[in-house]
């Protein structure tokens, strides 16, 4: 189903005295497998760096509640563990944007794959300021999911494992593509959330031209 998509103008321009002013919104994407602790963290770099945490999951969460067409087919897909389209995905998340008057967004969840990479370049012609990546051990993942108890339809043995397989396949090109423009942020997500929030801080702390040396993942390479 085609959906009408806005410009990057009409999502990030106001018009405050008569005359169209272009304005400066910085974005923060936070990249990790299900359950490495994105939206623990996000809630804590929001309120300590002033942030408005957006999660791609939770927007598509609310889209089922609505009882939409749309909601039921984003249910189904969830279900499975894999990923929704990007046209709809970025649909969602372009009009929650545009409902909060911030310029730092901290977008969680975001993204999952090449897709989702084109999507987003495409219709808002901007990248993110850096992309933080949230590296944690399988293991670790599955037992906090297990033991997540947000009665989540998705936190089943059967689901995770695909969701990780999707993670592997699919979220860590993504990585590879980021890594090579110089932007991603990584830190070791399988310590205590406390630690975690330690190592986020200092990235946070510094400036946009704080660089990390190349991980080791060997993924292929992502061509937009
Ligand atoms: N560093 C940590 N150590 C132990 N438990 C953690 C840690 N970080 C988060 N948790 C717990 O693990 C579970 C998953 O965390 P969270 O929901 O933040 O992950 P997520 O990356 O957002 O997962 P998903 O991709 O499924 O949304 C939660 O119950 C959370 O309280
Ligand atoms: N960019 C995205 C983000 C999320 N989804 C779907 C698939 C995920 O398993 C599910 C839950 O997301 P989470 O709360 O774990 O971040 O939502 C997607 O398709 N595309
Ligand atoms: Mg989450």
């Amino acid at each position: 189903m085609p959906y009408s998509l806005l410009s990057a103008d009409e999502l990030f321009t106001e018009d405050d005295r008569g005359s169209a002013k272009q304005k400066k919104v910085k974005i923060v994407f936070v990249i990790g497998g299900p359950g490495s602790g994105k939206g623990t963290q996000c809630k804590r770099i929001a309120q300590q760096f002033g942030y408005t945490h957006l999660s791609v999951g939770e927007i598509l969460r609310q889209e089922i509640s609505s009882g939409s067409e749309t909601g039921s087919m984003i249910q189904k897909i969830m279900k499975e563990g894999k990923l929704v389209p990007s046209d709809v995905t970025v649909r969602l998340l372009q009009q929650a944007m545009q409902g909060i008057n911030s310029d730092k967004f901290l977008i969680d969840g975001f993204p999952r794959n090449e897709e989702n990479v084109k999507a987003f370049e495409d219709l808002t012609k901007m990248e993110p300021e850096f992309v933080l990546y949230l590296d944690c051990p399988q293991d670790e993942m599955e037992k906090r999911l297990l033991s997540r108890n947000e009665g989540r339809e998705d936190d089943n043995v059967e689901t995770i494992r695909k969701r990780f397989k999707v993670f592997m396949e699919s979220t860590l090109p993504t990585i590879e593509y980021y890594e090579s423009k110089g932007k991603i942020r990584k830190v070791d997500a399988g310590k205590s959330v406390d630690e975690v929030f330690e190592s986020i801080k200092v990235i946070f702390s510094q400036g946009k031209d704080n660089k990390v040396p190349p991980s080791r993942h060997k993924c292929k390479c992502l061509i937009l």
